[in-house]
């Protein structure tokens, strides 16, 4: 049984705030999105003082959808305008400065390749950094940035924590791991921050992350989106020119199912398909050598053959990957069979003109 908007709303209508009226009567809520059970909103408090007056509601909020039938996960993060943090923060309190003429290009950034994935969990944000590791190491000038704003995970894979600086309390100065430049929504929040936003309202962070952040010349930008075909994916395709979109998917049929809607997306907002990764294709055991197929195998090449799009191979489940992501050194960035894949994917990009 899947959960809809309207019951969520109205679940959120029935939770009153300490100063009157529900988020939905005083249109709190931002980004609202359900995807296979999984619901997340943005709640846009005006202050921080009211974000923090907000949180017993917003953990109410959690509780009580949680409770409902076909919830599987909730994820509320608040946002708050207001005066801004100490530098470097990204003004507050904006919406994106209104837009003509369609999707614009960032100035000094040849191409962008947003990395998205239908479903979460299925490795897009690993594939992202290892893919923007093999891409350094075969020279290009390769940025990453992390727009996965309710898991922020590149700063731990990529092994930064350090809080970018910024020497005019405008621009912000991106930080380097493993030959590549990158930036996180994750590094401008303190840890103790979590979950109340020192930011612009999201759809202006992404913006203003793309170009308040000093990029430099790059030949390619390497965005790890969110987990689904939410809000952030849509403004960030209507707002800006983005080169192609990859989509990584294991083979599982739900998560091929979820994949078709993310390829959907993308087409819709004219965005080039560059091809689909199969993530956690095939596992081969430490012991005895014996390869099995956890997720199944094979699945997202033939969805590549089916809707006619380039499949640009498969990388294997390994633990290796994991601890190298949680480590901060992606595999990408060392030796032996996984980082020839991703060397091999990223020549794949390289010749094809794409990165
Ligand atoms: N090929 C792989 N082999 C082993 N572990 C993997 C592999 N790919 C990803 N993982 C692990 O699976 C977990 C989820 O991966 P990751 O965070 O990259 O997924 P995601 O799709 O970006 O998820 P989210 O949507 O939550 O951001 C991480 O712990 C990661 O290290």
């Amino acid at each position: 049984m899947s959960v809809d908007r309207e019951t969520i709303l109205s679940v959120l209508d029935r939770l009153p705030l300490p100063d009157g009226g529900t988020l939905v009567s005083r249109d709190l809520i931002r980004a609202l999105g359900i995807e296979q059970g999984d619901v997340r909103f943005v709640i846009e408090a005006e202050s921080p003082e009211q974000a923090r007056a907000l949180e017993p509601v917003r953990l109410q909020a959690e509780t009580a959808l949680r409770a409902l039938p076909g919830v599987t996960g909730v994820h509320v993060v608040t946002t708050a305008h207001g005066p801004a943090a100490k530098a470097p923060s990204l003004k507050i309190g904006q919406h994106p400065a209104p837009q003509q003429g369609g999707p614009q290009p960032i100035s000094g950034i040849d191409r962008i390749i947003a990395v998205g994935s239908g479903k979460g969990g299925v490795g897009k944000s690993t594939v992202s950094s290892n893919l923007a590791v093999a891409l350094a190491r075969q020279g290009r000038r390769v940025g990453l940035l992390d727009a996965d704003i309710y898991g922020p995970s590149q700063p731990r894979m990529m092994g930064v924590s350090k809080r970018p600086a910024s020497p005019d309390g405008k621009t912000i100065i991106p930080l380097k791991a493993h030959g590549v430049t990158m930036m996180s929504i994750g590094l401008m929040l303190k840890e103790d921050e979590a979950v109340i936003w020192r930011g612009p309202m999201i759809m202006g962070a992404l913006q203003q992350l793309l170009t308040q952040v000093e990029w430099g010349r790059l030949d390619v930008l390497i965005i790890d989106l969110p987990p689904g075909t939410g809000d952030i994916q849509l403004s960030l395709g209507q707002r800006t020119h983005l080169t192609g979109a990859i989509v990584v998917s294991t083979p599982q049929d739900v998560a091929l199912l979820d994949a078709r809607k993310a390829i959907d997306m993308f087409q819709k907002l004219k965005t080039p398909v560059l091809g689909l990764i199969e993530n956690m294709s095939s596992y081969i055991c430490p012991n005895c050598g014996h390869e099995a197929h956890i997720f199944g195998h094979g699945g997202v090449a033939a969805e590549a053959r089916r809707l006619d799009l380039p499949f640009l191979g498969e990388l294997p489940l390994d633990l290796a990957v994991r601890l190298a992501g949680d480590s901060g050194r992606p595999v990408a960035a060392g030796d032996g069979p996984l980082a020839e894949a991703y060397a091999a994917l990223a020549s794949r990009l390289v010749a094809g003109g794409m990165a």
